[in-house]
Parts: C-alpha cells; structure tokens; sequence
C-alpha cells in the first residue's frame, strides 16, 4: 500500500489543477489516470473541436468584408484543417502533459481507479497488475463524463459516432446526420458542414441550445439553414442500422441515410465503475459536493468531487476553476487553515451558480454569462431584460458587413447589477470576459456609466445597453 496525502482520480484539466494546487499547498499527490493525462478536453473536445472550427470561422470572416472577400475565393481545404486539428491534439499522445505532471513532482499511476472504502483506492494498472493507495487527507475524484447514447434498436452495430469520433474523424463523411440540439450538435454539425459534409440536424424540441437565451439558439439555426445545413425540430431517431451506410428510422416515419450518424445527446458521469458503492454513493450518479467540494453524504471529510463529475459545469474553465479552489481548500484543511466560507470567498466555487461563462463556437458564436431571463425569473429576481440589435453599433457594422447579432443583459431591479449577460455574433468569444467580470464582481449600473469602451469597437454594445436600459 503507497500513501500519499491525496489522491485524485482522473488526469483532465480538473484534475490537473487540483492536483496542482493540493501539491502547492505542501502536499505529496498522486493522480491516477486511464486514458491520456489532459482528459477529454485535450483530446476529443473542446482542442480538437475548436481547431475543426477556427479555419471555418476565419474563412466566413473573410467573406463577410468586402474587398477582403474578393481575396479569398476557395472552400476549405479540409485535408489541412484535419492535419492541423491532429496536433491541436497532439496527435493523442500524452507526452508534453505528463512532462509536465513530472515536473511538478505529482505522481502519476497509470490504470483504472476505484474507491475502496474511506481513504482507499485501488489500480488496475495496464500491465494486469493492481495497486493500492491510501490518503492521509483526501480522495478527489474528477473523472469527467462520458457520452449518453440513447436506448435505440440496432444502435451498437451502427457504430454511431459521440464526440469522440466527431472531434477525432481523419475522413470528411459524404452525408453526415447530427442527433441533438445542444452545444456538441451544433458546433460539430457547423464545423463537418464547412468541411464540405452534407448535414441534416435531429432535433427533439422544437429549438437549438434550449439552456441559453431563445434568440442564440434562433440565431445559430438560421445561419446554419443560410449554410445549407438541413435543421429539423422535432423529430427523434426510432431506429438505426447500418447497411454500409446508416439508415435511421424517424419518428415521423421517414427513412434518413447517411455516412455518418453522430448522436450528440448529451453525457453521463464516469461513475459507474468507480467503486461508490464502497463509500455509500450510487454508480452512475453524478457525486453531489457542497461549494467547498466535499461530497455530500459522505462522513469524515475525506471525499472531494471536482469538474464534470460533480454536474454542477460541464465546462473546462468551470472544472479548473473547481481544481483550483478545491485543491486550496484540502491544502487548508491539511494544515488547519481557517476556511472562507463568504460567497465569493477563497474557499467556495461561487461563480459556478452565479457567474458561469460559456462560449459556443458557432457562426454567428454565442457568449454567455450567468442567468438568462428565464433562469433568472424562475429564480425569484426582480428583473429587467435589456435586449440591442448588435448590428447597430459602429464597431460591428465595421467588423462585417451585415453583421448579424443580438445582445441581452438581464438586470437585477433591485440591486441594479447584471445578473446575467449574452452575446450573439461574429468575434463575440473576447467580448465574453468584461461581462464576466460585471456579473462575477457585481458591478453597479452607476459604475459601469464609467467603463468606456473604445471606439469604434464592438464593445460599444456596453454603452447602448445602458443607454437603452436608462431610456
Ligand atoms: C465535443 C466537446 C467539445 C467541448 N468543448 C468545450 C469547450 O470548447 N470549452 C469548454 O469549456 N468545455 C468544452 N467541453 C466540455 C469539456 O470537455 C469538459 O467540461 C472537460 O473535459 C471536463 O474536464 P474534467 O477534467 O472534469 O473531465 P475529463 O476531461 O473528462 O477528464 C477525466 C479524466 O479522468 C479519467 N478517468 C475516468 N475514470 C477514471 C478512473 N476510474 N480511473 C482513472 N482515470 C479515470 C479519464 O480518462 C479522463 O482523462 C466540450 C465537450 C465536448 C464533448
Ligand atoms: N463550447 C463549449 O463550451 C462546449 C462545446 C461542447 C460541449 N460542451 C459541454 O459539454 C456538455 C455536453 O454537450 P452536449 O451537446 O452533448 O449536451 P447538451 O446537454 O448540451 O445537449 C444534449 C441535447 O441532446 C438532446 N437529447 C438528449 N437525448 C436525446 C435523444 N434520445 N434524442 C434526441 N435528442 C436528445 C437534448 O434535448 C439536448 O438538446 C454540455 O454541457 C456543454 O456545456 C461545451
């Protein structure tokens, strides 16, 4: 038996960062890993996924400025993008991430891991061996997701794609089917799209992004439509087979075929397997933490849960962020360190219920902090929607021609703070971060009169969102 102060469980961005931080903190830290040290992210999501759609956003860029756009005639070249999406990836080799980890002086156990009672954790290494570790202060498990498949006749032998092979494909598929409306949907059916596939998008409901403010999700379907994507709302897949190509049943009794089907419908937590059972936790569940990290129902202090896993932000930023505020935290417990406990304190993950950040990268790209309106309203808030026509401001209209694009700061009446803000449109991505710091630093409307953007800008938004809030 080896003990360490800490064990985690999972080597992605989350558990990285925790890691790193318990090991700042002065203590000795193994991590245990399965696949490839950096997790999905660095392999089959948000690096790959984004290297797919950069070139085609650049390209639409382009031809949306007229005299820039006479310069650039051609389609992608798809064989380029593809070489270049592999070493986003690093050609799914770990080596520069665990240069990294042994540089730290964190140890790494390859293998699968699970909890064995309190404190423990045992190893299926790769070479059918079994190691075990015990931890002085705590085991933290930041073992991320992985991709739901719905129950479906024929599904398996149809070798579906998830994200996986969506982000990892060497081949542009003729016909590709896209099962979803979420944000691995529509960024995969807009990256294969400009790519060159032919994609018909499945959805259930009877709107894009359903979790973000209605018009993004309006927005993002037109110029996926205006791309020559096929988005079909409400409409679910009965049945799939596989007959060289996929042949899918719809539920309006329609037959659809394609090359490729990928079902971007959502993800599970990588709990099924992890021992939980020996700590009184249910496989397969999301493991539930307070906002210090310590998984609830758990006694003695011991269990942590980080990223994905816990279900509170299925976003890299918001598990590093957890990674980092969680790792402090057990370095604290260690060496009886008081605790700030305070919302917004050293010791809490506040800005997860209050302040999350997401980008889709999309054409136009969606940028999203905090509540929507809705969210906000069933919340309890006293609220204002303050909506602009991006197009409007000068700094866009310069940006692109026609700039197409919407903006929303939903305003707390009582407070008059921002309780959430969202961005629809070309270059909206580098916007995100000063509404970020409006919402996560609860920044009075008196005092954002005096945070000035620059001329002619497409942060100009700001200044017409007050404007049109004052009236
Ligand atoms: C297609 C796609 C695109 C995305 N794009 C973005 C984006 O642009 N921006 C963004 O913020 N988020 C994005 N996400 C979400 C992002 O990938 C996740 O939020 C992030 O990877 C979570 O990090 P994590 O460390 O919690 O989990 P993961 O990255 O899933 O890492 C968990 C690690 O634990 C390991 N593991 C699991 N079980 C065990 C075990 N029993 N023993 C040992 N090791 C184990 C796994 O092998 C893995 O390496 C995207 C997701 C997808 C699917
Ligand atoms: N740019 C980014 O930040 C980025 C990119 C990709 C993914 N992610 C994260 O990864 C997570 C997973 O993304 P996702 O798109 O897989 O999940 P999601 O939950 O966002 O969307 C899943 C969609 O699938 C639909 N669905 C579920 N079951 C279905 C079924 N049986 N038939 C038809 N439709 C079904 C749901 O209605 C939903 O619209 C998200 O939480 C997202 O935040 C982030």
């Amino acid at each position: 038996m080896d003990e360490f102060d800490v064990v985690v469980l999972g080597a992605g961005p989350t558990g990285e960062n925790l890691a790193e931080r318990a090991h700042a903190g002065g203590l000795t830290v193994a991590i245990v890993e399965s696949e490839l040290v950096g997790g999905e992210c660095s392999y089959w999501a948000c690096m790959p996924s984004k290297a797919l759609l950069r070139p085609a956003a650049a390209l639409a860029e382009t031809g949306r400025v007229a005299g820039a756009r006479e310069a650039v005639t051609g389609a992608l070249d798809a064989a380029a993008v593809l070489k270049r999406r592999d070493e986003f990836a690093s050609h799914w080799k770990d080596d520069g991430q665990v240069g990294w980890l042994d540089s730290t002086g964190i140890t790494l156990v390859r293998g699968h891991g699970r909890l064995d009672g309190e404190r423990r954790v045992v190893v299926d290494t790769p070479d059918g061996g079994r190691r075990e570790l015990s931890a002085r202060h705590a085991v933290a498990v930041c073992t991320g997701t992985r991709a739901a498949l719905p129950e479906l006749p024929g599904l398996a032998e149809a070798r579906p794609w998830t994200s996986r092979e969506a982000t990892s494909s060497p081949r542009v598929p003729a016909r590709l089917a896209v099962v979803g409306g979420g944000v691995v949907a529509v960024e995969m059916a807009t990256a294969w799209r400009a790519l060159g596939s032919d994609v018909v998008l499945l959805v259930r409901g009877d709107r894009l992004l359903p979790k973000l403010e209605p018009f993004a999700g309006e927005l993002v379907a037109e110029s996926l439509r205006a791309a020559g994507v096929e988005v079909r709302f409400g409409t679910t897949v009965t049945a799939v087979r596989r007959d060289g190509p996929v042949v899918l049943t719809l539920s309006d009794g329609r037959a659809l075929t394609a090359d490729e089907v990928l079902f971007a419908t959502g993800r599970v937590p990588a709990t099924a397997d992890l021992g939980l059972e020996s700590v009184g936790l249910e496989a397969g569940k999301p493991i539930e933490v307070d906002d210090t990290g310590l998984a609830v129902g758990v006694t003695g202090g011991w269990l942590y849960a980080a990223g994905d896993v816990n279900g509170r932000a299925l976003l890299t930023h918001q598990g590093k962020y957890q990674g980092r505020i969680f790792g402090t935290v057990i370095a604290d417990r260690a060496a009886g360190r008081e605790l700030d406990q305070a919302p917004w304190g050293r010791s809490v993950a506040t800005a997860d219920e209050r302040a999350l950040p997401q980008v889709v990268f999309t054409d136009p790209e969606v940028a999203a902090v905090g509540l929507s309106l809705e969210q906000a309203e069933r919340r309890g808030h006293r609220v204002r929607a303050v909506d602009y026509d991006l197009g409007g401001v000068a700094g866009a209209s310069l940006y692109a021609d026609g700039y197409r694009g919407r903006a929303r700061a939903v305003v707390d009446l009582d407070r008059e703070t921002l309780l959430g803000v969202t961005f629809v449109g070309s270059g909206v991505a580098e916007l995100l971060h000063s509404a970020t710091i409006a919402v996560a630093g609860e920044v009075p409307i008196a005092r954002l009169w005096h945070a000035v953007p620059s001329y002619p800008t497409i942060s100009e938004i700001w200044l017409r969102l007050l404007e049109t809030y004052r009236g």
